[in-house]
């Protein structure tokens, strides 16, 4: 289980994060959501050890996050940047492997993100954004973590894409009996998949519910605002 408590963070004498506190369950996705600058990006680096909390605890088990990196991976908003361009998939793929003293990944990791594994030996200007997300995608379970975390993995792709992702994050959830903490300014796409939902406004966090609750009795004043300024047609 990941525990966050506590969770602070400046930048400078500006707070960005006060007091933040959440669990994500094994097996569990949960949703962080909060418009632009709440804070949700800052949360998601400090879980996978990419920056340092001023004031808290984040515990993966009970270790703190900094020594469980295998277990905790990330997957990127922009897919294209977050990839080498001079590497090939293959030597994207093979490198997570390396530095943790794993065997490379197989033909069959391609496979269960929907690809052909003949795209194994092109470069990413070589490929879609969303083949691009979904080597991403591969990218993140070549270590066998347990929780990924997703930062705004669908706001480059256009909606049906969007959606073919959501429905291969979910399938690999339930496949690997993964955990998720994602990251959205978007409700509606949270709670297309997560289980529970963590609202975050100015830094804190202001609600957290079932993700069906949010939708339909949200309480709080900023989780009715968010609700009302996302389309709702869309994943219905
Ligand atoms: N490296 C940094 N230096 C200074 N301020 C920063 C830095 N990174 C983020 N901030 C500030 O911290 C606050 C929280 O930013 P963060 O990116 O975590 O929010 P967010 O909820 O992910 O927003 P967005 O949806 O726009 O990405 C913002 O006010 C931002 O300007």
């Amino acid at each position: 289980m990941l525990r966050v408590d506590g969770l602070g963070k400046r930048y400078g004498r500006t707070p960005v994060l006060s007091d933040v506190a959440f669990t994500v369950g094994d097996g569990e996705a949960v949703g962080l959501v909060g418009s632009s600058g709440a804070g949700k990006t800052t949360i998601a680096r400090c879980v996978v050890g990419q920056e340092r909390p001023r004031a808290g605890s984040i515990t993966y088990d009970g270790v703190p996050v900094g020594r469980s990196r295998r277990h905790v991976q990330m997957v990127f908003q922009d897919p294209r940047s977050s990839l080498n361009p001079r590497w090939t998939v293959r030597r994207s793929l093979r490198e997570p492997a390396r530095n943790f003293g794993l065997p490379a990944p197989g033909a069959d990791l391609v496979t269960q993100v929907g690809l052909d594994p003949a795209l194994l030996d092109r470069y990413p200007h070589e490929l879609s954004t969303g083949q691009c997300q979904r080597i991403c995608i591969a990218r993140a379970l070549v270590t066998g973590p347990r929780l990924l975390v997703l930062d705004e993995p669908l706001s480059a792709l256009d909606l049906p894409l969007q959606a073919q992702i959501l429905d291969l994050l979910d399938e690999l959830r339930r496949e690997r009996g993964l955990s998720y903490l994602f990251v959205s300014h978007d409700i509606m796409v949270v709670a297309a998949l997560c289980d529970r939902v963590v609202v975050l406004q100015n830094g804190r966090v202001v609600e957290e519910a079932a993700a069906t609750d949010l939708l339909t009795r949200p309480q709080h004043p900023h989780t009715r605002e968010l609700v009302a300024d996302t389309p709702r047609l869309r994943y219905a």
